[in-house]
């Protein structure tokens, strides 16, 4: 299985009042061909820092990212965006991250004209396909952000990541705030995604239990450092270190 990401050595450190945080410490992973790849950790761990240097959206100390073979460990502008059409994320405030003057349909083609070189007719036929590939009916293009429950509103966000056809999705806390049963239809559909799109997925989360119904790999942070990582069932059922025991104990 070849790589769709490589990160090596990934330092990130931030100052806050005065006193420096090391956020992210030389944290190195790969993420393979439709693979998912869950980061987990408690808050503060460095989770969703990772993610905003993968998304270009923070700025690394040191280190190094491969999309594939292109090193975009440093670009930006143009450049930079043009690796939107690659990596795609989704948030946990799946409602504030559409705009609310716009319905889903308005939003999901605004994202596919940007990224995408499709005729009108091309992405209004995509944004029903990927509404459908979330389990939303076509009727809601026409509905508004507000309208929607938390849930449906987190598919219709999934649903604008995937229509611009990425490599690599990345889902930040995208299911924490719902709740259990919505989450699992979530997981079901994050892993229809990957066999129809074949993506490969970041999931990270704080919920040690969610990540071990949906990832191949896991990667457990403390405090910007990697305590652990390796294939889930292993993790879960083997874990070498005592931050991970600990952690999994607590969810006992
Ligand atoms: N822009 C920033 N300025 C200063 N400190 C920051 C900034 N962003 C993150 N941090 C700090 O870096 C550390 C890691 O934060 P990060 O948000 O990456 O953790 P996390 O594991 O994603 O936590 P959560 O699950 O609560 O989102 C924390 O101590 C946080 O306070």
């Amino acid at each position: 299985m070849s790589n769709v990401l490589t990160v090596n050595h990934l330092t990130k450190t931030f100052v806050k009042d005065g006193k420096q945080i090391i956020a992210v410490n030389d944290v190195s992973f790969t993420v393979g061909e439709q693979e998912i790849l869950g980061i987990v950790g408690e808050s503060g761990s460095g989770k969703s820092t990772v993610a905003s240097i993968l998304m270009g959206l923070e700025s690394m100390d040191s280190g190094e990212v491969l999309l594939e073979t292109m090193d975009i460990s440093h670009v930006k502008g143009r450049v930079r965006r043009n690796t939107y059409s690659h990596i795609q994320m989704v948030f946990q405030d799946a409602v504030g991250s559409f705009d609310p003057r716009k319905t889903i349909g308005q939003s999901i083609e605004s994202a596919i004209s940007k990224l995408r070189d499709l005729s009108k007719e091309e992405r209004s036929i995509l944004v029903i396909e990927t509404l459908r590939d979330v389990g939303l009916p076509a009727t809601y293009i026409k509905k508004y952000p507000h309208e929607l429950s938390g849930g449906e509103c987190q598919r219709a966000a999934l649903a604008r990541a995937i229509a611009v056809n990425p490599k690599i999705l990345i889902c930040d806390e995208a299911t924490s705030a719902l709740d259990v049963l919505v989450q699992a239809r979530i997981v079901d559909i994050l892993l229809h995604l990957r066999e129809v799109h074949e993506m490969s997925i970041i999931f990270i989360t704080h919920d040690l239990p969610l990540v071990s119904s949906l990832t191949d790999r896991i990667l457990i942070m403390n405090d910007g450092v990697v305590v652990e990582s390796g294939p889930t069932k292993s993790v879960m059922t083997n874990p070498k270190s005592e931050y991970t025991t600990e952690l999994l104990r607590s969810v006992i």
